[in-house]
Parts: C-alpha cells; structure tokens; sequence
C-alpha cells in the first residue's frame, strides 16, 4: 500500500518538487491537490498532508486537517499569530510538524548558531543575512526569524524586544544585544541563511546554502512517513533527522 499525500500549494515551487518526488516513489501516491483556486474533495481520503503554499490555503488546510484527523506537514512561512495559534489548537487534535526549513543542514544551523551564541557571549554583534528567489513574498525569512528566536532565546531576550529590520528610518550606532536582519531578493536562489557573530578583530560566519529545492520536498516526505502513526502534537523536525550532539 502506497502513503495517500494530499499536496496543498501544489502549483507551486515547492509543492511541484513534492508531486515529481512522489511520482517517483512507487510507495507514494497523490490523493488530492490544493492551489488558490481548488481545494481537496470533502470526501477524499488521505494518509497525510504536506503543505507548501500561502497563509490563506494553509488556513483552510488546517481546519480541514483538525476535522478530517489527518497528520499535517506544513512549511508555509509569515503566519502571523492568529493562524499560528489555530496551528496550536489543530495539534491538539492531530499530528502537525511545522517547520520555517526542512533541509537537515538548516536544522542542525539553528541549534549551532544557539550554541555559539550561549560560547561568545554579549561581546559578539549578531547579524542575520538571507537572500531568495525573486518571487518570495515574505521578508525576513522563516528561517531567518527561527535563527532570530534561537541566538535570542540564548542570550536570555525575546526577538520582539532586540530585534531591527531597518537601519534606514533611524541616524544612530548600533545598540549592545541588537539582533539584525537583511534579506537580499533575486534570481532563483532556492535560500541562503548567515548568522555573523561580529567582535572587534574577528568574526564568525555560520552558513547554510540550498542549491535545490528538493532538500525541502526530502525533508517534508521524510516528516511525513513519520508522523502517520504518531498521536496528536506538535511533532519536532529537528528531533526527527538530527542524531544528538
Ligand atoms: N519550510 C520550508 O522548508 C520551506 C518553506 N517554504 C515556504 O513555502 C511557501 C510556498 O513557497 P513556494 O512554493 O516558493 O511558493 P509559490 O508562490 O511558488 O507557491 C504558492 C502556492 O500557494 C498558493 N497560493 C498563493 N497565494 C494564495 C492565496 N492567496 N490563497 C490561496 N493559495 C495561494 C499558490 O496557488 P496558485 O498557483 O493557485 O496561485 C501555490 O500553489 C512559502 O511560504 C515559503 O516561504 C518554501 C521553501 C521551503
Ligand atoms: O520561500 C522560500 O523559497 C523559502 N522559504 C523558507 C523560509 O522563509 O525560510 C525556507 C527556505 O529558505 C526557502
């Protein structure tokens, strides 16, 4: 018996690597499509979700997904907390693994960039460089966001309080435990991610560059074949494909 996948942004960069992904796996099927324009059967029977798309899909992915007890891997970035919190209440109800980046190599990033941070100490700027596609819609990055929360979280802030976007509206210097953000748009960059650690005399660089979108859909289907049998939560990306350290 081959996973019944319900593919929601399925018109889109990602969501077309996942269906040629599951095309090629003779233990995968595609029971449904969901874009802007079309949205899964009400009857239609599935294993799992695996969405790629927009806030205003993934909304009406989510209660179908709570309704229907249908384990959910989403990816889509820029929720905004109303949607973030209707994710919260879904997982009570079902399996969801919810992840700003699927690539392993991003996963283990976030917990390094913790790491380094919690080692150098307020001494060391931290700055948070991404660059995209010309078509990515939100700025700063998912990604960059979660490495924002993780160098955060470990020098004991909330980003909301120490994090700036933009330098261009304010003549001053830069403040001690400022978190910085830039992103760089253009081409067909799949994503890139920097967190500089800058010192007087020094400085560290923790990068991470996907060069093919298939890391992503890798990383959704391997989420997926996983959390079929898990009971309700929040399932940790992470957790699943990094071996501890
Ligand atoms: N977590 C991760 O590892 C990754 C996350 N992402 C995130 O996944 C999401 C999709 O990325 P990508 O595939 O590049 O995006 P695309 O723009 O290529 O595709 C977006 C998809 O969502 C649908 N969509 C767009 N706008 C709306 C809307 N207003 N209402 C309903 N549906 C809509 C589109 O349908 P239609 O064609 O009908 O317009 C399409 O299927 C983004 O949030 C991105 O940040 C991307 C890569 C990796
Ligand atoms: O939109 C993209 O393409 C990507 N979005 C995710 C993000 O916002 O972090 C992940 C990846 O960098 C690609």
């Amino acid at each position: 018996m081959s996973l019944q996948i319900l593919v929601s942004g399925a018109t889109g960069a990602v969501g077309r690597t996942i269906l040629e992904a599951i095309e090629s796996d003779e233990h995968l099927a595609v029971a449904g499509e969901a874009t802007r324009r079309q949205f899964f059967e009400p009857d239609v029977d599935a294993d799992v979700i695996i969405d790629f798309s927009h806030p205003e899909l993934l909304e009406r992915v989510v209660h179908f997904a709570s309704r229907r007890r249908i384990p959910l891997v989403t990816g889509t970035t820029a929720l905004g907390e109303r949607l973030q919190a209707q994710i919260y209440e879904a997982a009570e109800r079902v399996a969801v693994c919810q992840a700003a980046n699927f690539s392993i190599g991003v996963n283990l990033l976030v917990r390094l960039a913790y790491q380094a941070t919690r080692a150098l100490g307020e001494d060391f700027d931290i700055e948070i460089l991404e660059a995209h596609h010309r078509r990515k819609l939100d700025a700063p990055s998912g990604t960059a966001l979660w490495l924002g929360d993780a160098v955060a979280r470990a020098r004991g802030q909330k980003l909301t309080e120490c994090a700036v976007y933009d330098r261009s509206q304010h003549r001053s210097a830069r403040t001690r435990g400022e978190i910085g953000f830039q992103a760089i748009r253009g081409g067909d960059v799949a994503g890139e991610h920097t967190v500089y650690f800058l010192a007087d005399g020094e400085r560290l660089e923790l990068s991470h560059r996907a060069s093919d979108r298939r890391v992503f859909a890798r990383g959704a289907l391997l989420a997926a074949r996983r959390i079929i049998d898990e009971s309700a939560g929040l399932i940790d990306f992470s957790d699943l494909v990094l071996k501890s350290a």
